[in-house]
């Protein structure tokens, strides 16, 4: 990273070009290969039940099976950087190779790197995960607002330059998260940071995230879990008004089903993209089987969501 603002290194790399606007990109895929993200986390019982060794080169191994069994039958892949952090400098230079390739088979690439901090240090983050200049700079990034979802402003502002998109966390699949999460009942955290999202969403023009067929999906999105079953409701958060896309992890392995993802997600269809990572991996490591993994939860999420 050189010493010039993000909004300078973008202007440089992209001299000009408008990007397409990351809804406009995320909606095509969606309705070509379905709402399913493939999430890649190396956990170690993954790894082990792959046949994988715990280094770098097993990292590579997992990231690239996945990604060429499941182009075509996913829209994106998250791709848990935790797991590459895990192995330091050997894992990171793993995840730029990771999200190369996910971009040459045609995935969305999703970087799940929970990132927030004070507007100064955003910029950093911003730089990381959404400059055009960035080796490790993904379609998307996953962001944390508890600083505050205006702290999160230098990614919003980036993303919008670059054709990116982010992903605020606001209702999280895990049990814990209420307790933070839930406080405040119909004016709940939660809700909070969804009005900010959308309010930061509704300062865009609309033509630039608009697909042909008029479906506008703003570049800023919520993570809401696919657990969280009434908690919406009770939480005063409203799906209805919102224009951005939604990540939903907590299919698969955390348990939700399709048809409760129906349900949470009858406001956002078209915009929802629901993660599963160890309910497909755990199909490999054979290409045939996670392939086959992966269609079958599309088909279920497609039934379930009544659309996509
Ligand atoms: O931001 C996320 O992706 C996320 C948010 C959330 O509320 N719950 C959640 O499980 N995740 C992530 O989604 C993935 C879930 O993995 P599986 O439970 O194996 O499908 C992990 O990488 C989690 O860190």
């Amino acid at each position: 990273m050189s010493d010039g603002t993000s909004s300078e290194h973008q202007g440089e790399s992209r001299k000009g070009a408008v990007p397409e606007a990351f809804g406009v990109r995320l909606g095509r895929a969606i309705e070509r290969s379905g709402p399913l993200c493939v999430g890649i986390d190396a956990h170690p019982a993954i790894m082990t039940a792959w046949g994988l060794p715990s280094t770098p080169a097993g990292l590579l191994r997992l990231s690239m099976t996945v990604i060429e069994a499941v182009a075509g039958h996913a829209a994106a892949i998250k791709p848990q950087v935790a797991w590459y952090e895990a192995y330091g400098s050997g894992g990171m230079a793993v995840l730029e190779q990771t999200l190369a390739a996910a971009r040459d088979h045609g995935l969305l690439t999703i970087a799940d790197a929970k990132r927030g901090d004070i507007g100064s240090t955003m910029e950093a983050y911003a730089y990381t995960w959404l400059s055009d200049d960035s080796t490790l700079a993904a379609d998307a990034v996953t962001l944390s607002p508890y600083l505050g979802a205006g702290s999160l402003e230098p990614a919003f502002e980036l993303a919008e330059a670059t054709g990116r998109g982010t992903f605020v966390l606001a209702l999280t699949s895990n049990p814990e998260g209420a307790s933070v999460q839930h406080v405040g009942g119909t004016r709940s955290v939660a809700a909070r940071v969804v009005e900010e999202v959308e309010e930061r969403n509704m300062g865009l023009s609309d033509t630039k995230h608009t697909m042909r067929d008029q479906i506008v999906i703003k570049p800023n999105g919520l993570v809401v879990g696919a657990t969280v079953g009434s908690a919406p409701e009770t939480v005063g958060v409203d799906l209805s008004t919102f224009s951005g896309p939604v990540l939903a992890p907590g299919y698969g392995a955390q348990g939700a089903t399709a048809g409760e993802l129906g349900q949470l997600f009858s406001h956002v269809r078209g915009r929802v993209l629901v993660n599963s990572a160890r309910g497909i991996l755990r199909a490999g490591p054979d290409p045939a089987d996670l392939r086959a993994s992966a269609q079958a939860a599309t088909e279920d999420l497609r039934r379930g969501l009544g659309a996509g």
